[in-house]
This record gives C-alpha cells, sequence and structure tokens, in this order.
C-alpha cells in the first residue's frame, strides 16, 4: 500500500480479498483501523455473472447447469464450485469479525448500486466521513447499456458508461435450477441479514 498524507485515503480492491481466508489477519496487522467496504448481490445472479464472465474467455466449459449440481437428479448442490462457494456471504464474513467490528465494515447492495447509484454511494460517503459530493446529478441511466452511466467522466467532461466486461448479458438459466439455488441460499442468505444487519431482500 502507498503511504498516505494527513487528508488523503487510500484505496485497494480486489474481488477476491472477501473470500480470502487469510486476508483479515494480514490486513488487520497491517492497520486495525482499515474501513472495508463490500459490494454483494444476490448469490444466484452473482453465480450466473460469475461463470458469464468465464464462458467469455471460454466458450466451450460445460453448462451453468451441469456445473451447479454434483447430482442433478438429487438435487446436490456442487459447493467446490467457486462460482456457487463464493456466494455463501455468511461463511466468509465470519473470520471478518473475528478481527473487525462491524462497524469497521459496510455492506453494498450490488443490487441498489444499479437501480440507485447516487443512494448507494451516500452511504460510502458517508461512511468513510466524506462530505456527499456524488448525488443524484451525476449519474444517468444508459437505455443501450441498460446501467446507470456517468454524465461526466473524471477528466474528459464526456458521458462515461462502465466497459464491455461489466453488465454483459446473462444466458438463461432453467427455472428450476434457478428455484433449485435460491433454496440452497436461503438458509446463507438469512444469516447473513442477520450479521449484517441488512435485509438485501434476494428472497
Ligand atoms: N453502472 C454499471 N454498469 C455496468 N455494470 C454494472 C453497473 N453497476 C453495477 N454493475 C454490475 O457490475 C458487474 C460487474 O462487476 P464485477 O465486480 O463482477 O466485475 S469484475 O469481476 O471486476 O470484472 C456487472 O455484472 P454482470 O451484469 O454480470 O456483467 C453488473 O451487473
Amino acid at each position: 500500500m502507498p503511504r498516505t498524507l494527513e487528508g488523503q485515503i487510500t484505496m485497494e480492491k480486489t474481488p477476491s480479498y472477501f473470500v480470502t481466508r487469510e486476508a483479515p489477519a494480514r490486513i488487520s496487522a497491517m492497520s486495525k483501523d482499515t474501513k472495508l467496504i463490500v459490494v454483494v448481490r444476490d448469490p444466484v445472479t452473482r453465480a450466473i455473472s460469475d461463470y458469464t464472465q468465464t464462458l467469455s474467455k471460454r466458450p466451450d466449459i460445460p453448462s451453468f447447469e451441469s456445473l451447479t449440481f454434483r447430482n442433478r437428479s438429487a438435487g446436490l448442490i456442487d459447493t467446490s464450485w467457486s462460482a456457487i462457494q463464493i456466494g455463501l456471504y455468511a461463511k466468509h464474513l465470519e473470520p471478518w469479525l473475528r478481527h473487525f467490528p462491524l462497524g469497521q465494515m459496510l455492506f453494498v447492495s450490488g443490487e441498489r448500486l444499479v437501480s440507485d447509484p447516487a443512494g448507494e454511494l451516500r452511504r460510502v460517503q458517508d461512511f468513510l466521513g466524506l462530505k456527499r459530493i456524488i448525488t443524484d446529478k451525476h449519474f444517468y441511466f444508459n437505455q443501450t447499456k441498460g446501467f446507470p452511466c456517468l454524465k461526466k467522466a473524471e477528466g474528459s467532461g464526456k458521458p462515461h458508461c462502465l466497459g464491455k466486461t461489466k453488465g454483459r448479458a446473462h444466458p438463461a438459466i432453467a427455472r428450476e435450477v434457478l428455484r433449485q439455488l435460491r433454496d440452497f441460499y436461503r438458509p446463507f442468505n438469512r444469516k447473513f441479514y442477520q450479521m449484517t444487519g441488512r435485509d438485501f431482500g434476494w428472497d
């Protein structure tokens, strides 16, 4: 991490921190005061998004359905598949809470980040003790992209949407598979709502 001067905030992000066993102890050893922001979305959609990303790089992988089940007729989900495993948020959160108080963590809703980006960013700015600089005025909904975009990008003054790798079309997944996945995640989601004090409304 670079040195941080008075009045500066240093930020660092990677999707893998939250699910890496060693990360909480290492980050706490570096600085106990680190504030942690976790962006989470419905674990079923997250798994499909994860699969879609892999599919874009390796079009020959098996179907989502075949990777999801250890035994499809018995409805046995393959929890060793990373796309499924990562969505067990309650399980991943436990080690973090052994090193950091809950108040030092902010849980951002991936769904709200799309439906109300300014609202989620207000929570982020408040959590970081920043002035509420980013507001509704900064966003517009881009019909072509199907997502909110910035009215003016930093430095250029032109509208800016996230790139092609964000907001890919997901493959259609059989309704029954979605139902089985929702049933599978429900208890873990409920536990996660209890642990964080926020109901993300996934079920
Ligand atoms: N404004 C805006 N524009 C585009 N995409 C948006 C936006 N806000 C949130 N999202 C969601 O971000 C998802 C991709 O982010 P990831 O963290 O999965 O990306 S990555 O793993 O770092 O590549 C991406 O997931 P997919 O839809 O599966 O591509 C989006 O749903």
